[in-house]
């Protein structure tokens, strides 16, 4: 692959990765780049194209054009080569309800045929101890909690040592409980050297222990870089606390300000070009009484609405 002009070696690396599924472009040209030992949040809404590039990434679809390398190595063509070094969470495995967690990671092993059985044993105990479930080992899945059960999966992924893993949305349906349990296993396996994508629809469930963002919308890659890049890409906005709203926006509107946004007591905006010492006088002008006033960088939450037009949180 040609891409030699990002600098050190990233994990994955993909340039004008596209799937189309018939009419519709799933996947649109992406370049993705995951730096090597970074914890990328690969986010977007439902739809937006996420699990479809996963699922490109890892081999397990062709792509309608581009290309991709894994640890360095181009996909598909070395697959073999690299895919024992990637481990990956899509769709999760079928575990059997009746059978302990352990006997359902033994059962996984056992139908790997690239895994010694030899010393299946030592492996199996060691995931479930990475994943801290050596002492509910034996008992069965189907009393597993949901937090425990998306532990087991990504067991799975660990029955051999790691050097990427791929987890597609492993916080999905969890309780808050569960999640907290996924999402500091995945920063403990981070810390131990692992490069992590994880893909997510609620930035609130990854945004702490994201090293790197992605940001889909509609089949696009929309921002993509460390979490103060992509923050950063965010413009100032002007707060304004009035109980005259409507005048209040009013006002902005009149000096330029875009996007103005009215809740109660408050009316926000971007700033623009606009000189901020212009604003709280032309408030007063015109008679508008002026509770407070602030300029401030986006949160990455609002840099999320605004890149996808849509709240990280609706569909939770
Ligand atoms: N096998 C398929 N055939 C046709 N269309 C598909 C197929 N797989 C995905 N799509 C479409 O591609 C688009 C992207 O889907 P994808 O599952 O990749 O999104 P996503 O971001 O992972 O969302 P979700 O979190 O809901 O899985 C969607 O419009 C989906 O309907």
């Amino acid at each position: 692959m040609t891409t030699g002009t990002s600098g050190p070696a990233a994990a994955v690396r993909s340039r004008g990765l596209t799937k189309r599924f018939r009419h519709q472009v799933a996947v649109n040209s992406i370049d993705l780049e995951v730096p090597t030992g970074s914890v990328y949040g690969f986010l977007g809404p439902n739809g937006s194209g996420k699990t479809t590039t996963i699922r490109m990434l890892l081999g397990l679809i062709r792509p309608t054009s581009g290309e991709h390398e894994l640890l360095g190595q181009p996909m598909p063509r070395r697959a073999g080569a690299v895919l024992g070094r990637v481990g990956s969470l899509v769709e999760g495995p079928a575990f059997h309800p009746y059978l302990s967690g352990r006997a359902n990671l033994v059962r996984l092993d056992a139908a790997d045929r690239q895994s010694d059985p030899g010393t299946a044993s030592r492996r199996i105990d060691a995931a479930l101890d990475r994943v801290g479930l050596l002492a509910a080992a034996r008992k069965r899945y189907r009393a597993y909690s949901l937090g425990m059960r998306q532990r087991l999966a990504i067991a799975a992924a660990l029955l051999e040592p790691r050097e990427l893993l791929v987890l597609d949305e492993p916080t999905n349906g969890l309780d808050p409980q569960g999640t907290r349990e996924v999402r500091s296993l995945v920063a403990s396996l981070a810390a131990d050297g692992a490069t992590v994508l994880i893909s997510s629809h609620l930035l609130s469930e990854v945004e702490q222990i994201c090293t790197h963002l992605g940001v889909m919308h509609v089949g696009n890659l929309v921002a993509q870089g460390s979490v103060a890049e992509v923050r950063s890409g965010s413009e100032p906005r002007v707060r304004v606390d009035s109980d005259r709203e409507e005048d209040a926006a009013r006002v902005l509107r009149m000096l330029g300000i875009a996007d103005v946004k009215v809740s109660p007591g408050q009316i926000q905006g971007l700033l623009g070009q606009i000189a901020v010492e212009k604003i709280v006088p032309a408030l007063v002008h015109e008679g508008v009484p002026v509770l407070g006033f602030a300029v401030a960088g986006q949160s990455l939450e609002d840099r999320f609405v605004q890149l996808t037009g849509e709240g990280f949180d609706v569909s939770g």
